[in-house]
């Protein structure tokens, strides 16, 4: 039988149940039996909607406390030493632990390494192998609610991620060891596993192994043969599932791996198809991913069945139906966007109506195209509606698209030029001291927002308030003696959502939260149409922020290319068309800071690196644009404005030429994670400009002492020349309290004076 299944459902709930409840245990304010209870009612309920859909399969395994590799670290006993003896089961807490840090923090419960799932803006925790790593099974949870769905009445398939690309997401810890060589001990492990959920009657399983879109060295694909063939014939089959990309010169290897199915993504990789199809054994289920689960535009389900139909001629029961990759990047519910205008509502679909697009499609391929007649109207007519449009095109935009020459994208003069007219202007110290930009957001200023959303108090009350916020902010910083302030970003509900609110050809949603780490969520915007800028969406609070110190403000803005990664794009122009429109509308926005007597502007750009496409053929074409992009954006000011970009969350060692082309004078860039690893990357590059290395990692509660930070800059001293170092935390400060924030930027500043006392910060300036 051709089936309907999903790999993956939104956890966090509609309203953000989930977070509520997390939020509230880590606070002590629930007990353990209230966090479990709430979550198994959540699970209930997504796995109730989803039957309901018509679903033959319903995925089991996607529910998560925090994140999903998080959890199959736990089910396989990779907890690091630092947290304790080992558990029978590892306990919430411990898990937690991991994910949070422990306590106050320090050396002892240091949090486990987060980063990006791959090229999205969900983040998971670094799976730490020790040397003689021990692998068992360690927690109960998977095989609970297993048994959870199934008393539910459920057909169940359980999720996890395959042995191979668990190890290669992870990181070796200590003295260093290759991590393929845990393959051997860890498969056991996944033989237990596989073998308590066929003693639990399951049928199917799923197992995610996303690295085979990526360029693999030969020994893990040869890692891939032996892992598979060691793992079949357990009794139960396995649906191998690949996504966010094609197969491309890996296919060959998953189309024979021994497993029962494979599940290609037919959204990012739609010229996978016909070679899979000359691949793939005449044994094996193809699960079609042709569902957009990464975006939210409404499926075309014309297009989708001329694929479809002649797999089904094929393939016959053979084919399965699926979302491209899990829901877990797309927005639960666009029922819950009332505020949505019909127009741009009927052009969407988000996770729950994806299952619908998935469920119509199989009953289409089932029961024949007329069974589902009226769907496809409506499909079809939201396509041509979209084609056809008024809202789409810009007249005025496509021709500023059109006259966008070389000049535009190059500052007046060099770095090295450009540096002695800013250190003239700006007078600031050796080992200059500043911050990234948010302070923390408190749930007073929630408030205040929501209170003015909902249309409690005016506009003029919100202004003042916010106002008083940057007031505070700003007399912190002078008191804690910072050199570059900011002014905190109070009013930004998010450094993405905020200038999507306020530019044409964007549109926002009340409730389509996604997950981004943990308990935290974004609301990506959904940019439909060419972008434009309204008026100015920064200049008065900054310029207000100026007017409260005689200090610099630095003005701050969200860089074209986060913009276009943290949303939801357009699907009807290239990226870097859309990329190129935020760029201008973030040029005159730069511009009018600049006349606004702003001098250091700062353009975040920490989805920079996560834009990057898993392939490395791909490469070339995107740093292309997405550089020339930001320099459209940054670079039409004079030589005296100082241009900063901000980078976190990633690896950038091997695109640290494009980040030199940037050409931005100060570059402040998490490093308080990696040691020195990076900034060795800087030396050997050569990066000519300056370089605030983070001191300190903003995720941890733990507080940085004097000693470390002046550790960190001498030893970054090592690598770039300390006249051209500055002194900043990681990453914005949103997500942190005020004592913490006073304590830790305090030590900063203690630190670069003791620093300023040292001969080589002496020479400098
Ligand atoms: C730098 N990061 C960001 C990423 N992506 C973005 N789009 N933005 C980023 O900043 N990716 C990488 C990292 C991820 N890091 C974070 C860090 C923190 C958050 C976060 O705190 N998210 C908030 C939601 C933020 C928001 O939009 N707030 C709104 C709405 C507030 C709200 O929830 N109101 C509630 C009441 C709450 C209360 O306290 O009273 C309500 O209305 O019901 C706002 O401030 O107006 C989160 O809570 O998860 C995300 C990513
Ligand atoms: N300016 C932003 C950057 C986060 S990556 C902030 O400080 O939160
Ligand atoms: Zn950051």
């Amino acid at each position: 039988m051709i089936l309907a299944h999903n790999l993956g459902f939104p956890r966090i709930g509609s309203h953000r149940e989930l977070k509520w409840a997390l939020e509230s245990y880590w606070k002590g304010r629930w007990n353990q039996e209230k966090l479990t209870q709430t979550a198994k009612e959540l699970r209930a309920l997504h796995w109730q909607r989803q039957h309901e859909a018509g679903l033959d399969l319903i995925p089991v395994g996607d529910f998560s406390w925090y994140d999903h590799v998080l959890d199959m670290s736990t089910l396989l006993g990779v907890v690091p030493p630092r947290f304790g003896e080992p558990q029978d089961e590892v306990d919430v807490d411990t898990y937690f632990a991991m994910a949070r840090g422990q306590g106050s923090g320090g050396e002892g419960g240091a949090a486990c390494e987060m980063t990006k799932w791959f090229n999205t803006n969900y983040h998971y925790i670094v799976p730490e192998f020790q040397p003689q790593q021990d692998f068992r099974l360690a927690s109960n949870a998977l095989f609970n609610q297993v048994a959870e769905a199934q008393a539910l009445g459920f057909s169940v398939k359980p999720v996890l991620l395959g042995p191979l690309s668990f190890l290669w997401l992870g990181k070796v810890k200590g003295e260093a060891f290759d991590k393929l060589s845990l393959l051997e001990s860890l498969l056991p492990v996944y033989g237990q596993l596989l073998h308590r959920l066929q003693t639990q009657g399951v049928e199917w399983v799923q197992i995610d192994e996303p690295i085979l879109v990526l360029d693999l060295p030969a020994d893990w694909k040869a890692a891939f043969e032996k892992a598979y063939s060691g793992l079949a014939n357990r009794g139960l089959k396995c649906l191998l599932t690949t996504y966010f990309g094609a197969l491309g010169d890996n296919t060959h290897l998953a189309c024979h791996l021994p497993v029962e199915g494979l599940h290609i993504d037919l959204a990012s990789g739609p010229e996978q198809l016909t070679k899979v199809l000359d691949e793939l054994p005449p044994y094996k289920v193809l699960s079609a991913g042709v569902v957009d689960g990464r975006n939210i535009w409404r499926n075309d389900l014309e297009a989708s069945l001329g694929l479809l139909e002649p797999l089904r001629e094929r393939l016959g029961e053979r084919l399965w139906v699926a979302p491209s990759c899990s829901l877990l990047h797309s927005p639960m519910d666009l029922a819950l966007e009332p505020a949505l205008d019909e127009e741009l509502k009927s052009w969407l679909a988000f996770a729950v109506q994806k299952i619908e697009e998935v469920v119509t499609l199989k009953q289409a391929l089932v029961e024949g195209r007329n069974s589902v007649a009226g769907a496809l109207e409506v499909s079809a007519a939201a396509q041509s509606g979209r084609r056809q449009s008024d809202r789409i095109y810009r007249p005025e935009v496509r021709s500023r698209m059109a006259k966008v020459n070389p000049e535009m994208a190059r500052r007046r003069h060099d770095y090295s030029i450009r540096a002695q007219v800013q250190r003239e202007q700006l007078k600031l110290p050796p080992y200059p001291t500043t911050t990234i930009g948010s302070f923390p957001q408190t749930s007073s200023i929630r408030k205040i927002r929501r209170d003015f959303k909902a249309g409690r108090i005016s506009e003029q009350e919100y202004r003042l308030q916010m106002e008083a916020e940057i007031a505070r902010a700003i007399e912190a910083q002078e008191n804690y003696g910072l050199d570059v302030l900011v002014h905190g970003e109070a009013e930004r509900n998010d450094m993405v959502e905020y200038f999507g609110e306020q530019l044409e050809g964007f549109a926002f949603t009340h409730n389509g939260w996604v997950q981004s780490y943990g308990s935290r969520c974004v609301k990506p915007p959904i940019i439909y149409g060419d972008v434009t800028r309204r008026q100015p969406m920064t200049v008065a609070w900054i310029r207000y922020a100026q007017s409260l110190t005689s200090r610099r403000v630095k003005g701050m803005l969200t860089g074209p290319v986060t913009l276009l990664q943290w949303s939801f794009v357009r699907d009807d122009q290239p990226y870097s068309d859309t990329c190129l429109q935020l760029a201008l509308a973030l040029r005159d926005e730069v511009q009018d800071l600049e006349q606004a007597g702003i001098k250091i502007i700062q353009v975040d750009e920490p989805a920079f690196r996560e834009g990057l496409p898993l392939r490395r053929t791909e490469w070339e074409h995107y740093l292309d644009w997405a550089v020339r992009c930001f320099r459209v954006a940054s670079t039409g000011v004079g030589d005296g404005t100082q241009i900063h970009t901000h980078m976190c969350y990633s690896e950038f060692n091997d695109i640290i030429h494009a980040i030199a082309a940037l050409d931005a004078d100060v570059i402040t860039i998490e490093t308080s994670r990696s040691g020195g690893e990076l900034l060795e990357a800087f030396a050997a590059f050569e990066y000519p400009n300056e370089v605030g290395p983070g001191v300190y990692d903003i995720h941890s509660p733990a507080l940085p002492n004097v000693n470390q930070i002046v550790g960190l800059i001498k030893k970054a001293a090592e690598y770039v020349p300390a006249e051209r170092l500055w002194i900043n935390p990681d990453c914005g400060l949103k997500t942190r309290d005020w004592p913490e924030v006073e304590a830790a930027l305090c030590t900063l500043v203690a630190a670069a004076q003791e620093l300023r006392t040292d001969e080589v910060g002496l020479a400098r300036r």
